[in-house]
């Protein structure tokens, strides 16, 4: 099995991460390490801690115990910065296209003509030119994603969080989506997503977390994953048996 954490790039890791409601232990997870180039997908049944960890790791939620490092720096303001996050629905300003677009932009604090081409730009890559004026909660679903996406890499993140984008979208709009994530770790973007789409899994992941419980069930090289899972729910969920 490939080293996951060999090459450069931004090394995400967590430790001792705890969160408790009540009774209940939503996460537990002693130790994860996210590095290497490539999309990490976490994958797991409803209610399995997949978002919840995702927050923990954006530092929109702060764990009752354990550490999130980036890069060997504890997560704070400067580290955050480095990262962005899409979310299942896309919340979008009630600007059109551009506007939404050149908000991020502007607090790079670049000049108007710079902007404008880097809209293009933008909307070039993601499907989108010539819809600049396009009020932007007129897009469909799919289009308002990308556009959600192509927010999120305007800011020139260093790692992506995206919390299932595609489980409202049809396939045409999916497609559109995971060419989009692809493109972006192509180019660097370190990519981590959850989604419920085993397929997407498949066709998207270098490495996969499976998460069952608040726990690590599964974590390793998809292929690897995929073919050779130890644990025995895991092995059912990824064969598509009803886990609940
Ligand atoms: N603020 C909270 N207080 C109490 N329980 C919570 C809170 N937030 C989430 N939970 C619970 O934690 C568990 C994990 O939630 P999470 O949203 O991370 O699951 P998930 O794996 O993303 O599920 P899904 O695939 O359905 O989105 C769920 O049982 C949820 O009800």
């Amino acid at each position: 099995m490939r080293d996951l954490c060999n090459d450069t790039g931004v090394l995400i890791e967590a430790t001792g991460l705890r969160l408790v409601r009540g009774t209940k232990h939503l996460l537990d997870i002693p130790h994860l390490r996210l590095g290497g180039p490539g999309p990490t997908v976490i994958l797991g049944p409803n209610g399995a801690g997949k978002s919840l960890l995702l927050r923990c790791l954006h530092g929109l939620i702060r764990a009752d115990a354990g550490q999130v490092r980036q890069d060997g720096i504890p997560l704070d303001g400067r580290q955050r910065m480095r990262q962005a996050m899409v979310f299942q629905r896309p919340v979008l300003l009630r600007r059109s296209v551009a506007a939404n677009l050149d908000f991020v932009l502007r607090r790079q604090g670049l000049p108007r003509a710079v902007r404008r081409e880097r809209i293009a730009e933008l909307l070039e890559t993601g499907g989108l030119s010539g819809r600049e004026r396009q009020w932007a909660r007129s897009l469909s679903g799919g289009e308002a994603q990308r556009l959600a996406i192509l927010r999120a890499l305007a800011t020139e993140p260093d790692v992506l969080f995206l919390d299932e984008p595609t489980s409202a979208l049809d396939p045409g709009a999916t497609q559109a989506i995971e060419a989009l994530v692809k493109q972006a770790s192509a180019k660097g973007v370190r990519i981590v997503m959850v989604t419920h789409d085993i397929g997407q899994a498949r066709r998207l992941a270098r490495d996969v977390v499976v998460m069952i419980g608040g726990r690590i069930a599964e974590h390793g090289d998809a292929l690897h994953v995929f073919d050779n899972a130890t644990h025995g729910t895991v092995r059912r969920f990824l064969a598509g048996d009803l886990i609940f």
